[in-house]
């Protein structure tokens, strides 16, 4: 990935604003400088991967300051990842120092929350607006689906808030869904969409697609707002356009303008740089159209093609080429570079997914101690979250350090929705969703029934749920006995005491502490035997820490007299409540990707292998690269298999894939595999068919004859196999004489132990544990175990497992 950090090495960090404008295009080709020079009209960068696009909208944002004299605040650039947009922001401050803070750089979402907290007034909400999550739309659509009297099994929840979303990115208001509903299910969807909506402006929120859906509205219904912004950003540029769906698209236009305003204001430069081939968010309403749109609302675009690629070997790019131009409809276009051929792709077919992580684990071992690749040079890629497990397994036998991105994360776990759900009523006390959440949690005596009376209640008199809560505190909801209102007036006066820490200015993690001790929750937790409930308290304690960092790293900020602080209407005071929670509302899986040089504490500074989707791994590029469970069903997902355009959305992915990959590239596949419970048998991907042969060194085709351990007779005869090969795989890989202790001998030890849920066990590398739970039978079964500080692992019991039952 190229941001800004490979800016010409010669140009000192410090160096004043007008760095020669040689030193910016320099090492940039004639297609990429005439990108990066470009004035007047609007401009569209189509190109293929690893071509300079990033590197060209980066190099761009530094020449408008450097040569054209722009002011930072004049810029607005729109990446996909928050982190992308931070490291952006640091490279351009280190070249045009404080200055650069008062430039816009950030995700679609990040924009729309800082124009929507300045305007939202206009919009008739409050500026400390909740950001509600995919988890809490669905709680408010049950909600409503259920006073709608909706049967839950003939339109689920889930199902309503999928129309729903479709609607909002195709800029479709709840009238005219109502207007247009041709059908039962359109019907339903809309009714569901118009109370909805109205709950969500009650609870002064906006869902995820609002956030983009209600900044257009705003922007094409107030034409002073829509001038405001053209007079400031008079330049935006647009990362990743392809993944782009039709809002986000006519936000842009909205922001650039096609055409001078009434006030004879002149569109902004627009600048735009995708790959067709790339777009693999169409489930969230991304098309290929937004370039068609692209070209029609602009007629006036230039368009330029970058073909020169300048990260991949010949041989990816060959491989990349053959995969992607089976997809039908497309614009053709080669890659190309003079880097050379490199190595060879690898090909490796494993008797089930546990002998292709050993694969993948021994290979990365062997490079690491050729000194071919550190760590961090690796990424291990797969298609859903839930194939890391087996990863991780052999990552933490082998003690191979690595880090998986996304999966189950920190802010969806119960406790931290929990927590952030009192913060928020704290924030923004019409917050309905957050409020209900909690209303009864930890358990003080507010039934089901309690809730449901307060809510009716609430509804006819067409008030928020929190004042309705107050009204039975003054005896004024009927049908209430009055234990409930007892333990509703002790839970509004707890939420008064602490909204009163908040309003004294105590910092978030005091706040979140109170919250903790107050509202018994961590006493709950501590005295509960359920093993869980510890590790939840170390969760709550993390998210405690967090909330303190935030404090700090704003703090320093603040003290930072080279960082000008933009002050904004709206924008919620660095180090505060609105703004830690709108931090934590908008982190996405690819924001904690770890950095090429950010190794872990003690690993020789080799840093970690990353593992994540392809999904998540999109912009990004490592040295070597691994694309695991290349296989119809999985890769190609089952779902696209009967449906071309899934397909060809599957095979924009593996495109995406393999031009991630700079040097090395390894694909892999299984026979059998077990992610999804029963082992099941998988045919090779189709996508591995399309690689040229030539391309390819298969280090093994067929599966394995001798495997070891169980079940290893049945070769591709139907049954599938519980084996597990890894010490086959082991003593005919390149690094069996590295002899990793770990898992040296004694492997084929089969003899499981035999654990048990709250079993308390010592391992020779984590320590004193408690059994959490256990899965699985045979050579599959395993154990989480609560290791306390060493966290929480989750081991296999069969082989030679360095743990003791106590
Ligand atoms: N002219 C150039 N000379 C040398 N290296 C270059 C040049 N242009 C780009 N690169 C390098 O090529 C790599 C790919 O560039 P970049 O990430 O900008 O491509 P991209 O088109 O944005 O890729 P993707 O489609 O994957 O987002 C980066 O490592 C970048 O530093
Ligand atoms: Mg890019």
């Amino acid at each position: 990935m190229d941001t800004l950090f490979d800016l010409p090495a010669e140009t000192p960090a410090r160096k004043p604003a007008s760095g020669g404008q040689a030193d910016l295009l320099d090492d940039l080709n004639p297609s990429q400088r005439e990108a990066v020079t470009h004035a007047g009209g609007p401009l569209l960068v189509v190109a293929g991967a690893g071509s300079g696009k990033t590197r060209v909208l980066t190099r761009r944002i530094a020449y408008l300051l450097g040569q054209r004299r722009v002011h930072p605040g004049e810029i607005m650039a729109i990446t996909f990842t928050n982190k992308a947009a931070a490291e952006m922001r640091d490279r351009v401050a280190a070249l045009v120092g404080r200055r650069a803070n008062a430039m816009w750089v950030s995700t679609f979402h990040s924009m729309c929350v800082r124009i929507l907290r300045r305007e939202a007034k206009t919009l008739d909400m409050s500026s400390s607006f909740s950001i509600y999550d995919s988890d809490d739309t669905k709680r408010l659509i049950t909600l409503v689906a259920r006073d709608l009297d909706i049967d839950p099994k003939r339109y689920a929840a889930r199902t309503l808030a999928v129309h729903i979303s479709n609607l909002k990115n195709e800029l479709v208001d709840p009238d005219e869904a109502s207007a247009n509903a041709a059908n039962d299910l359109e019907r339903r969807v809309a009714e569901v969409y118009v109370e909805y909506q109205r709950r969500l402006n009650q609870a002064n929120a906006f869902d995820f697609d609002d956030l983009i859906m209600r900044t257009v509205s705003l922007l094409q219904a107030f034409p002073d707002v829509a001038e405001y912004y053209r007079r400031r950003f008079r330049h935006v540029l647009v990362d990743e356009y392809q993944d782009t769906n039709h809002a986000q698209y006519t936000l842009v236009r909205e922001l650039a303008g096609t055409a001078p305003n009434e006030s004879g204001v002149e569109p902004a430069e627009l600048v735009v740089v995708g790959d067709a081939d790339q777009s693999i968010y169409a489930f969230r309403g991304a098309t290929i159209r937004n370039i068609e749109e692209f070209e029609r609302d602009f007629p006036n675009a230039h368009t330029i093609l970058l073909e020169q690629n300048y990260r991949s070997t010949q041989t990816i790019l060959s491989a990349a080429n053959a995969v992607i131009e089976r997809n039908p409809n497309r614009r053709a276009k080669r890659l190309w570079t003079d880097s050379g051929d490199g190595e060879k792709i690898v090909g490796y077919v494993a008797d089930n997914d546990h002998d292709e992580a050993a694969f993948v684990a021994n290979e990365i071992d062997a490079l690491a101690e050729k000194g071919e690749a550190d760590y961090s040079d690796v990424a291990v890629f797969y298609r859903t979250n839930n194939q890391s497990r087996v990863f991780e397994e052999i990552f933490i036998r082998l003690g191979l350090p690595y880090k998986v991105v996304g999966g189950v994360r920190f802010y969806e776990r119960r406790e931290v929705r929990d927590m952030i759900a009192y913060l928020r009523v704290l924030a923004n006390p019409e917050d309905t969703v957050s409020l209900r959440r909690v209303l009864n949690v930890p358990k003080r005596g507010i039934g089901d029934r309690a809730e449901a009376v307060v809510a009716t209640h609430a509804e006819r008199e067409r008030i928020s749920f929190a004042a309705a809560l107050r009204d039975a505190v003054e005896g004024k909801v009927p049908l209430l006995n009055p234990r409930s209102v007892k333990a509703i007036g002790g839970f509004v006066a707890l939420l008064d005491e602490l909204g009163e820490l908040i309003t004294s200015g105590a910092e978030v993690h005091d706040v979140l502490e109170a919250v903790l001790d107050k509202t018994g929750y961590r006493v709950e937790l501590e005295e509960s035997d359920d093993p869980q409930d510890h590790t939840r308290v170390e969760n709550l304690d993390e998210l405690v820490t967090v909330a303190r960092e935030f404090t700090e790293i704003t703090a320093e900020v603040v003290a930072d007299e080279n960082a000008e602080l933009v002050v904004e209407p709206g924008v919620p005071a660095p180090g505060s409540l609105p703004a830690f929670l709108e931090r934590v509302s908008l982190v996405a899986d690819a924001d904690s990707v770890p950095s090429p040089d950010g190794g872990e504490e003690g690993d020789g500074g080799a840093g970690v292998v990353t593992l994540m989707t392809v999904h998540t791994a999109k912009g990004l590029e490592y040295p070597v690269v691994f694309c695991t469970g290349w296989e119809d069903g999985v890769f190609p997902h089952m779902r696209a298999l009967g449906d071309p355009t899934e397909l060809a959305e599957e095979r924009r992915l593996a495109y995406v894939a393999i031009t991630r990959a700079r040097k090395r590239l390894y694909v892999s596949r299984a026979i059998t595999r077990s992610a999804w419970g029963q082992p099941s048998m998988n045919p090779a991907s189709r996508f591995l068919d399309e690689l040229p042969g030539d391309l390819v060194d298969w280090r093994r085709l067929e599966p394995s004859s001798a495997g070891f351990g169980f079940g290893s007779g049945s070769r591709g005869g139907g049954t599938p196999r519980a084996a597990t090969t890894w010490g086959g795989r082991r003593t005919s890989s390149p690094s069996s004489s590295s002899g990793t202790p770990s898992f040296g001998k004694g492997w084929k030890d089969t003899v499981a132990l035999k654990l048990d849920v709250g079993d308390r066990v010592s391992h020779d590398k984590y320590g004193l544990g408690t059994v959490i739970s256990c899965d699985g039978v045979g050579p599959r079964a395993t154990a989480t175990i609560d290791f306390g500080a060493a966290g929480k692992v989750r081991l296999m019991l069969i082989g030679s497992v360095p743990m003791v039952k106590l």
